[in-house]
């Protein structure tokens, strides 16, 4: 891809090919109020492709009230949203994640009677094209359909190395390889932008450092772009290329991690709160 720039060399103009750096996600502007109380405020950001970025913040920033929007959980007030040049402002989350962008949740929400295998097959359910029909009568298009799902399943799981779990229920899983689990169902839905609401949240250091890893790994295996929330300062500060940070629904930083660690602003919004944790 790319776009032609005029430029000037030794005083003749000519026309240069330049590689342009694309937008996969602009959310310009957006403003999500609940009655009186304003949660986002103006909130613009752009991610480039493979880009990994921290939204970061005090506890009742705004920070899950915009995720929501950009997956369709929530209409904003004003402002939009572009996916890869698409509106998805007033999309519903089926639609949003269809187009590409898939999200894990504070809490884990895994079908925790489920084994691996079947709980990273759902995720692979939304791109299934037979119809009710075909699935009752297992037509050789099912039949197929179903085969490819489960083919591309144990693909899945071999590349988030969690193929020696493949049988074990879900909730017998320890507690680090659940989330990594959890972010494998969302990759089964073939995202191109992944959004990961504290996906720390209660690990331990050990867990922190390989969850780490594990997001550049299918970072770059997986072509994607990651928007994350996350309290955890070394993790934001270990892995995100760029931070923002909200407070009280407002961007009061965007930077660098080194500059968004001294900025006074973000300094002052958590006070009492260590940033280098
Ligand atoms: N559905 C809703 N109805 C009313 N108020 C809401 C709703 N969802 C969020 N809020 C409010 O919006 C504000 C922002 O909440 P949000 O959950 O987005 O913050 P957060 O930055 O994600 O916080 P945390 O880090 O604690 O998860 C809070 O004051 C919250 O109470």
């Amino acid at each position: 891809m790319g776009s032609w720039v005029r430029m000037k060399y030794h005083g003749i103009c000519c026309w240069e090919r330049r590689a342009v750096i694309v937008a996969i996600l602009e959310v310009n502007k957006i403003t999500i109020k609940f009655g009186g109380l304003t949660a986002v405020s103006n909130f613009s950001l752009n991610l480039k492709e493979g880009e990994i970025v921290g939204l970061i913040g005090p506890n009742g920033a705004g920070k899950t009230t915009a995720f929501n929007a950009i997956t369709g959980i929530y209409v904003p007030t004003s402002g939009s949203i572009m996916f890869q040049g698409n509106d998805i402002t007033r999309l519903l989350p089926d639609k949003i994640t269809k187009l590409g962008v898939a999200r894990t949740f504070q809490n884990i929400r895994l079908f925790e009677n489920m084994s691996v295998f079947e709980n990273v097959l759902v995720g692979h359910h939304l791109r299934i094209k037979s119809s009710f029909i075909d699935a009752t009568f297992r037509t050789p298009k099912y039949n197929r359909e179903e085969k490819m799902m489960r083919d591309q399943t144990l693909e899945l799981l071999e590349k988030v190395n969690l193929t020696e779990y493949l049988n074990e229920k879900a909730s017998s899983l320890p507690y680090g390889q659940q989330r990594h689990l959890e972010i494998a169902r969302a990759l089964a839905t073939r995202p191109k932008l992944l959004l990961l609401d504290e996906p720390a949240a209660g690990m331990n250091p050990k867990e922190s450092e390989e969850l780490m890893e594990f997001l550049k790994q299918i970072r770059d295996k997986f072509n994607l772009t990651i928007l994350l929330i996350e309290h955890h300062m070394q993790v934001v500060m270990g892995i995100c290329e760029r931070i923002l940070v909200l407070d009280h629904g407002i961007t009061i930083a965007e930077g660098t991690p080194d500059e968004v660690q001294n900025n006074q602003k973000v300094i002052e919004a958590y006070l009492g709160v260590e940033l280098d944790a």
